[in-house]
């Protein structure tokens, strides 16, 4: 009987995890397969909107961008009785913006949120698209279960030209505990031809309020590093007025919890100009990132 939403049919509502604006998302179970599943509910955008373009940009972006460990999955989508649905991983670790709410990051579980949102982004981007609204609400976290299990290569000793002894680097598989995921692409566009729909103001640079999409790439870096700046305590942020400026002209307040060398990364990537910031390719290879536990 068709009449009966797919939504109830196939699926059983264990939760309700958010409420926005946007609509309702639920955790749900597919009767059929028994797998939890994040579905958003949200009203059908009226036909030729600017929210209809932002709903199937979502669906397209998921389309292209298949499967990534650090970009939340997409199943599946439908429209009915007015409304549309889209089905995605449900990542059972909450947000990181649930994370940081009555306390602040340390750096080595800092440096795993940037190692794992950093590498989704070099994702996105190699596809030529943008996330343009990362944020704390926007990166989602999976807790992994087998993540006891170590599997320890015992170092190489080997003689190389100089006859010194070294050793490899030892080869540790060890499951994170924690595994973060770029989620949300209702925001992402291509750098082609962008069709920019403004993101979160809390987290856009300046030269997109000013309308300058010469360089989409480096929005996504400086919405990452004032994310980072505030899970490692910098918040609240500002939505406007002097402290937002002043964020964006450079004058970022050292974060005594981090490192110099942490506070010198998360500076560069909110530079002013979006020449001067780093690469989602050059962060991946950041000498910060290289010495991170992965345990
Ligand atoms: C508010 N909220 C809470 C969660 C659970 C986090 O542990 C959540 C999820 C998603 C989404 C979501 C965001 C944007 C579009 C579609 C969905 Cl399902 C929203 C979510 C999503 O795609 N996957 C989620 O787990």
């Amino acid at each position: 009987d068709t009449n009966i939403s797919r939504f109830k049919r196939e699926f059983m509502q264990v939760n309700v995890i958010g409420v926005g604006e946007f609509g309702v998302v639920f955790q749900c179970v597919n009767r059929l397969d028994g797998c939890i599943y994040a579905i958003k509910k949200s009203k059908k955008p009226v036909a030729g909107s600017s929210f209809e373009k932002r709903a199937l940009n979502e669906v397209w972006a998921h389309a292209v961008l298949g499967k990534h460990d650090n970009v939340v999955r997409y199943y599946s989508a439908w429209a009915e009785d007015d409304h549309m649905l889209i089905q995605n991983e449900f990542c059972d670790g909450g947000s990181l913006h649930a994370r940081i709410q009555d306390h602040c990051l340390g750096e080595a579980e800092l440096k795993i949120v940037l190692m794992h949102v950093i590498e989704g982004l070099r994702y996105i981007h190699s596809n030529d698209l943008v996330h343009m609204d990362l944020k704390p609400e926007n990166i989602f976290s999976t807790m992994n279960p087998n993540a006891h299990k170590l599997v320890e290569v015992q170092p190489q000793q080997t003689k190389d030209d100089d006859g010194m002894d070294s050793v490899y680097e030892e080869l540790r598989h060890s499951e994170n505990l924690v595994t973060y995921k770029i989620g949300d692409l209702g925001h992402v566009t291509s750098v082609k031809e962008p069709y920019v729909e403004e993101g979160d103001c809390r987290y856009l640079p300046k030269e997109i309020l000013h309308e300058d999409y010469s360089n989409l790439f480096k929005a996504d870096i400086f919405s990452l590093g004032i994310t980072l700046f505030e899970a490692a305590g910098g918040g609240p942020l500002p939505k406007n007025g002097p402290e937002w400026h002043n964020l964006r002209d450079g004058k970022v307040p050292i974060l005594p919890s981090l490192s110099r060398d942490f506070n010198e990364l998360i500076a560069q990537m909110m530079h002013p100009y979006p020449d001067k910031r780093p690469t989602s390719q050059s962060i991946f290879s950041h000498p910060i990132l290289s010495a991170v536990d992965s345990k």
